[in-house]
Formats: structure tokens, sequence, C-alpha cells
């Protein structure tokens, strides 16, 4: 990482954005070579009031890969993805200390406008959480709110097409998004959440709550989606880790991250007898 760097004002923001040159910091990964780094933590601590909860996170994320978070119950990988929008913003009783970088902007400034924010960093969450609309304003609720212009159809056909659910859903668009399986719904939370064209898509266990079938096309989607958003997945699943991810961060109890590294070298050659341990099943 340099020190340089240069202003630019990305399309998709409504701010201008400092973007580093990372020419050194480039992740190599199997989803097709060396990328640029996307999301920056350095140095992070999260406390709960005095309770720690992540323990100085620094790790890199690369752009339009999908990069894997996995650790045992309670080691602050939910913490962590919840940094990186500013979510943990609602939580009274967080405190982020350290630096968040998107693009080499720290999303902690004062100048950073959290909602505006989460317009570029979108999530989706463990349980499918469709509004109580239509499967056409659910897609379409997060243009509204922002004032987007542009032919609406399009963008909910395209969106829906994205997140592969369109041809279940295109002759219905008006019935409640309520009344989809479990999957679908999933797959809905996933179109309403690229609608509004976010460069960063965070999901938190996004399939746990689904069958095996619903699981298999979410991550079908995934690996999709990642080649034209950067994908940030926290998973207690380490097969489905190793199956999706490009990277993988590994965080063990205390809020610590012990490895950070391409998904191959993770789980075949393990930096840490810890994370041996862990990913072959012997605890967490
Ligand atoms: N809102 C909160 N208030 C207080 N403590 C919290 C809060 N959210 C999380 N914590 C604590 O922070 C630590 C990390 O929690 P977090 O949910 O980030 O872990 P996780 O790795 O995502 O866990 P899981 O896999 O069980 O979802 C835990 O000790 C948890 O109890």
């Amino acid at each position: 990482m340099t020190d340089e760097t240069q202003q630019t004002a990305d399309p998709r923001s409504e701010e201008p954005i400092v973007e580093t040159d990372v020419s050194e910091s480039v992740a190599g990964t199997g989803r097709g070579g060396p990328t640029r780094t996307v999301v920056e933590a350095r140095d992070v601590d999260v406390y709960y009031n005095d309770v720690q909860a992540l323990d100085g996170i620094s790790l890199a994320i690369p752009e339009n890969r999908v990069t894997a978070m996995i650790g045992p119950s309670g080691c602050g990988k939910s913490t962590f993805l919840r940094c990186i929008n500013r979510m943990n913003d609602l939580i009274d009783a967080a405190r982020v200390e350290g630096e968040l970088r998107i693009r080499g902007k720290n999303v902690y400034d004062d100048d950073v406008d959290p909602v505006a924010l989460r317009r570029r960093v979108g999530m989706v969450f463990q349980k499918p959480n469709p509004f109580p609309k239509s499967i056409y304003d659910n897609v379409a609720y997060g243009l509204e709110i922002q004032d987007k212009e542009g032919d609406y159809d399009e963008i909910v056909e395209e969106s829906l097409k994205r997140a592969a659910l369109w041809d279940e859903v295109k002759d219905k668009l008006h019935t409640s998004g309520l009344d989809l399986s479990g999957g679908q719904q999933q797959r809905l939370c996933i179109a309403r959440a690229i609608a509004t064209d976010p460069e960063v898509l965070l999901m938190d266990e996004p399939a746990s709550a689904l069958d095996p079938v619903a699981t298999s096309k979410i991550e079908d989607l995934i690996d999709d989606l990642a080649g034209e958003y950067t994908v940030v997945i926290v998973t207690h699943n380490m097969q489905q880790a190793a199956r999706i991810s490009d990277k993988t961060a590994v965080f063990l109890t205390g809020g610590e991250l012990v490895e950070f590294d391409d998904t191959e070298t993770v789980f075949q050659n393990p930096s840490s007898q810890r994370v041996e341990d862990y990913i072959t099943g012997k605890f967490g």
C-alpha cells in the first residue's frame, strides 16, 4: 500500500471518494488473478460497553471476489460485517475504534453519511426479511426511497434476473413477497439489495435458515454475483466457505483474526494449529 491517493468520483456514490493506489496490496485469487482492494480494515477494535468483541482487525477485501468470515459462535464475525456499513452505529453499546476504509476513505470520518454509505454497501440477513409488499415493490423500494431515476420496470426485472428469481416470479410480480418460499424470499432480498447497485454486498449467514436445495441456489447465485460485486459473507458452514469463497478470514474466540488468506490455503495449509483444529472440527 502506498500513501499516494487520488480523488475520484465514483459514479455510484454521491460523494467523491479517495481511491488509494492498491497495486501493492493486490489480492490474487482463484477467480481470475489480481484485483484491487475495496474494503480495508486497519486495526479495528469494537467494544460493547466494556466488553471487547473485536481485537485489532486488519485485512484487505478484494474487489469482485467472495470473502468469507468464519469462526466459532461469538467470535465477532457479524460485528465485523456491521463495521463495514456502520450498522453498529445503531447499537447504543457499540464503540468502534481504528479505520475501516472503502476505496481508501475511512467510513468513520465525520463527513461520511451512514445512510449514503449503506446505499453503497448492501446487506442481506440470515432470516429472509421481505417487506409485506408485492414482489415488485420489494425490489423497487430502495429506488423509491432514493428517488432514483430510471425505468423501474426494467431495473426490477434486471435485479430479479440477477438474483436468479425472475423466471419463478415474472407472472406474479404484484403478489405478496411473503407468499414466496424461504429460499425465494432470500433471493428476493438479494434482488432488493442489488437493485440500487451497491459496490459491496454483505451477507450474514444468508443460507443458514434454508434447506439444502435453496442453499445450493443461493451459493450458485453468490458465485455469479461475485462477477459484479464485492461480496463479504459470514458463514458457520465451513464447507460453504470452502466452496464459494476466494478469501477466508478465520476469527477465533476473543475477537481475534487469526488467519486471512486465499481460501484454498486456509483449508489445505492452515497457518496454525488453532486454525487447523477449528476447520477440522476439533472445536467450535
Ligand atoms: N448488541 C450487542 N450488545 C452487546 N454485546 C453484543 C452485541 N452483539 C454482539 N455482542 C457480543 O459481541 C461478541 C461477538 O458477537 P457477534 O455476534 O459479532 O459474533 P459472531 O461470531 O457473529 O457470532 P454468531 O456466529 O453466533 O452469530 C459476542 O460476545 C456477543 O455476545
